[in-house]
């Protein structure tokens, strides 16, 4: 899509790109309710994120423009159910891509994901109470694989490639290592890690083995330990409480850093699935040692050798999540309760989640070394060759 996209390139406000944005129907909004929060955005909210998008005096580019026009037109009218534009329609062909790129994920999730980017986007032209988290340190980092927001005391970084179920890519390893150093920078009180759309993570993604750079594989095998190795320190060292909200299915390297996380709570709807051996790979995010601390060798064996997925009842029964909810109320749930928390004092939270923590520091920096010496090997493996090649011939699905 990108590579179409590109080739509509316009100035912001000519007549092509506002055919982009402005092309939604923007009246007869088909909502439940015109007054009630639905995950913290009513439609008065919506309206106004609307409003603002005229606003802006930068042109964000056309991914970002594909993005909003699609959001809105899920927001509005729910899934793309329409026929597809024929191949030489160009225009309606990448908007009907972008529209259908957001599956099945509801009116109100899209809502709230366009009041994000809105805000986002407002916020990095230095004209929003939604600020930009990255904009705290004077440069104003927009990130393009997250949606990074603070409000109410709360940092949120919300993992934002819905369509490829929010694989995490190397341009994302860097931006979610950036957006944690800002959070923890930042005034808030709390840093929330959330997904886009129905999965919270599928976990690595499997591009990234066939990005092979000048050295081969063993360079690449190199590069991608020590931005592995960088990634997870990032979340050791992390010194504010740090939240999971997962709002989906997790796989692999986004369930391995939970047991780094303080708080973890799941819809009903969650899977936590971590299918090392299957990938010829093996355990990270330090879970060879979190793991059997919290459920034991048994349980986590299973996990983490023979590929066992967790309902996300079962995960909390086992200490990985915290509590679960059902995915109807999740989002108000969790929401409300996390508002309330980040008004406790927040030095007394820091504190104490650095109490918590600090005895085991020096041990899980070990752990996570000895992990990626072992993961560097294990990708110039031929097992891992043969697993990645299969999902992309689209024989191997987990
Ligand atoms: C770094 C440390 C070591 C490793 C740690 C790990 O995380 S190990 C764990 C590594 N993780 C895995 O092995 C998971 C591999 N993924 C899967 O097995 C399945 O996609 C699924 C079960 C997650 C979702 O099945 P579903 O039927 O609900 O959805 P769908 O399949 O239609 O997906 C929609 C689109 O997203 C794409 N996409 C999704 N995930 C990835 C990914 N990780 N990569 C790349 N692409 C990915 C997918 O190709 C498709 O693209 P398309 O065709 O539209 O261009």
């Amino acid at each position: 899509m990108a590579a179409v996209a590109l080739k509509l390139s316009a100035p912001w406000r000519s007549v092509r790109l506002r055919s982009l944005v402005r092309f939604s129907p923007v009246p007869s909004l088909k909502f439940h309710t015109t007054a009630s929060p639905m995950m913290g955005v009513t439609v008065e909210q919506f309206e106004q994120a609307k409003g603002k998008l005229s606003t802006l005096k930068n042109d964000p580019g056309n991914e970002v423009k594909l993005k909003i026009y699609a959001l809105f037109k899920q927001a509005t009218q729910g899934p793309c159910n329409t026929p597809k534009p024929g191949m030489l329609d160009f225009v309606n062909k990448v908007k009907w891509d972008a529209w259908k790129s957001l599956g099945s994920i509801p009116q109100d999730e899209a809502r709230q994901q366009y009041c994000d980017l809105v805000g986002s986007l407002v916020a990095a032209e230095g004209g929003s109470s939604a600020q930009v988290a990255a904009e705290a340190a004077g440069s104003s980092t927009t990130y393009q694989t997250l949606l990074v927001t603070t409000e109410d005391d709360i940092t949120t970084i919300k993992l934002n490639r819905p369509a490829k179920k929010n694989a995490i890519t190397t341009e994302m390893y860097n931006e979610i290592i950036a957006a944690l150093e800002q959070a923890a920078k930042d005034d808030s009180v709390l840093t929330v890690f959330t997904g886009a759309g129905d999965f919270y993570c599928s976990g690595n993604d499997l591009t990234n083995f066939t990005k092979i750079p000048e050295g081969g594989v063993e360079a690449m095998a190199k590069q991608g330990g020590e931005l592995l190795r960088k990634y997870v320190k990032a979340y050791i060292d992390f010194p504010k409480p740090l939240i999971a909200v997962v709002n989906g299915p997790a796989v692999g390297v986004s369930v391995t850093v939970l047991g780094l996380f303080d708080l973890v709570y799941a819809t009903e709807r969650a899977t936590f699935h971590t299918p090392f051996s299957q990938l010829g790979q093996s355990a990270e995010g330090c879970s060879s040692y979190t793991f059997p601390k919290m459920m034991g060798n048994a349980k986590a064996s299973e996990m983490l050798l023979f590929n066992k997925k967790l309902t996300a009842v079962q995960a909390c029964e086992l200490g990985l999540v915290t509590e679960v909810f059902p995915d109807s109320s999740f989002q108000s749930e969790v929401w409300t309760r996390l508002k309330a928390y980040a008004k406790l004092p927040p030095n007394s939270l820091a504190l104490s989640k650095q109490l918590i923590r600090s005895m085991e520091k020096e041990r899980l920096h070990a752990v996570n070394d000895a992990e990626v010496e072992r993961l560097v090997e294990r990708w110039m493996s031929d097992e891992c060759f043969n697993a990645v090649m299969s999902f992309f011939q689209a024989k191997a699905k987990l």
